[in-house]
């Protein structure tokens, strides 16, 4: 398959629409022009993209939970609870894995055993499944925007069902959406699909509806430098834009390094903008979102409001336009709906106790210098292997080992490039393999790796990256030697 990086065409578009429609039946529910009407005629305060672009100049931070239960009438209830009782800003529609994966046909087993068990029998709301109209059910019953939160590789069906029911955010892209979950899907197949996801974000933002996207930050949530996963967000949020889209969330997940989060998460909304400004995509709004702590959490309850807290100041702290809220239920799976509020509610007074102060320090600077250095090395390398084709160069870049994903499972990701946090526990590269970090900044990560092997007088080795993965399961951020 030829990739480029270019605006799909509406006899492609449309081509691919018809094969999409009839995946599943609710395919068929889905029509354009009255879904535009249905948009418009949504009050203003259910848009996502104009939230989030008021919180920026407010220069706010807005809290957003995840969840996604299997039946409609007790995920209305469930996101009702977190908007009224979570305080929630924002609101989320976490979809099920079997509907991540396609798989329609269990998703429906799912429904009807959760019908049966008055439980949910699915890990969040099959989407597809209920189409349309029951999307459409979700956001009437709300006052809040609603987006569509998942880890689907062909998003595409999810895509129509979700923007015509309603939703004015989507989360994904086509890297972030397979290298961290997926094994076994080429990268051009998942760059293609998520052109198909932008373009219809692009066709509804032409037609006066405005929807939010947002590439998924995290990508593998352990120890990813924060060059690495600012560079695919980047990549992502211009795929995007080549689209059509014009409202675009880049996203950070907290790594636990105070200094290095906020100038991780400054660097990512500047150097969107400036490449974005730079390829010539002038009116695109970029906001961003800190994903609270995405490693092991601690089952004590009181323990993982520390951790939340701890994530909620570095959001405030950052300026982030959004942070995604864990609960203290996060060590045992889906959370009630009373933890997940509480989760809300920690984060939000953490907030408001740091919302008139910034970070502002030398080591501050240096770090986004750091930063920006490493994700331009990137990125440009990227738009090198394509030859001025960012689409083409991802790829390549994924082949190469350029961009190289710690501890993804896709095979198709090089796992070459080793991370490890220095003696303050900021994440830097052990071993940058084939990661194109120019001179003084390969001399940098070094420096500090060292560093922290004579303080605690071993040698620098794989061994920092095993205790680094166990350590926050001893309640402790850098992996000490025993
Ligand atoms: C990206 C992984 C995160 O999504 C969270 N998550 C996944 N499904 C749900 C769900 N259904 N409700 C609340 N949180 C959820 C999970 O706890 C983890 O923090």
């Amino acid at each position: 398959m030829d990739i480029r990086n270019k605006k799909l065409s509406d006899d492609e578009f449309y081509g691919i629409r018809k094969e999409v429609m009839e995946q599943w039946p609710t395919g068929k529910e889905v029509n354009f022009e009255e879904a535009i009407d249905y948009h418009k005629a949504m009050p203003e305060s259910k848009s996502f993209s104009r939230k989030l672009a008021n919180a920026k100049k407010e220069r706010k931070t807005l809290i957003q939970p995840r969840a996604g239960v299997a039946l409609i009438d007790e995920h209305i209830k469930l996101l009702q609870y977190l908007q009224d009782k979570g305080e929630a800003d924002l609101l989320p529609t976490t979809i099920d894995s079997y509907t991540r994966q396609n798989r329609y046909e269990e998703a429906e087993v799912g429904i009807k055993e959760s019908i049966h068990t008055q439980k949910s029998m699915l890990n969040g709301f099959p989407a597809v499944n209920h189409g349309v109209f029951g999307c459409r059910s979700i956001i009437e019953n709300l006052d809040t925007p609603v987006q569509v939160r998942h880890g689907t590789p062909d998003a595409r069906l999810l895509t129509e069902i979700c923007y015509a029911g309603g939703f004015t955010s989507y989360e994904g892209g086509g890297i972030s959406y397979n290298i961290p979950y997926a094994k076994d899907v080429p990268l051009e197949r998942t760059i293609y699909d998520w052109m198909y996801v932008d373009r219809l974000t692009g066709i509804y933002e032409e037609a006066g509806v405005s929807i939010n996207r947002e590439p998924y930050g995290p990508l593998t949530g352990t120890l990813v430098p924060p060059s690495m996963s600012n560079a695919v967000a980047i990549i992502e949020a211009m795929l995007a834009a080549e689209q059509g889209v014009k409202n675009v969330t880049v996203g950070y997940g907290q790594c636990g390094n105070l200094v290095q989060d906020v100038a991780a998460l400054r660097v990512l909304e500047e150097l969107t903008e400036e490449y974005l400004e730079k390829y010539g995509y002038e009116d695109v709004t970029v906001t961003s979102v800190l994903h609270q702590w995405m490693g092991g959490f601690p089952q004590d309850e009181s323990k993982a409001f520390a951790v939340i807290s701890w994530g909620s100041s570095v959001a405030a702290l950052a300026k982030a336009t959004k942070v995604i809220v864990k609960t203290p239920h996060e060590a045992m799976g889906v959370p009630t709906m009373e933890a997940n509020a509480q989760g809300l509610r920690c984060t939000k007074q953490a907030i408001s106790l740091l919302a008139d102060q910034e970070l502002k320090s030398s080591a501050l600077e240096l770090e986004k210098a750091i930063i920006k250095g490493e994700t331009c090395a990137i990125v440009d390398k990227c738009f090198e292997l394509g030859m001025g084709d960012l689409a083409l160069g991802a790829i390549r870049a994924v082949k190469a080992g350029v961009l190289d994903i710690p501890f993804a499972p896709s095979k198709y990701n090089a796992g070459k490039m080793l991370p490890a946090r220095d003696f303050e526990g900021a994440v830097r590269y052990l071993n940058v393999a084939n990661v194109p970090l120019p001179r003084e900044l390969k001399d940098f990560n070094q420096g500090k790796i060292e560093h922290r092997a004579k303080m605690e007088k071993r040698k620098a080795s794989f061994q920092m990256v095993i205790d680094d993965v166990y350590a926050i399961s001893k309640g402790r951020l850098v992996g000490k030697p025993k």
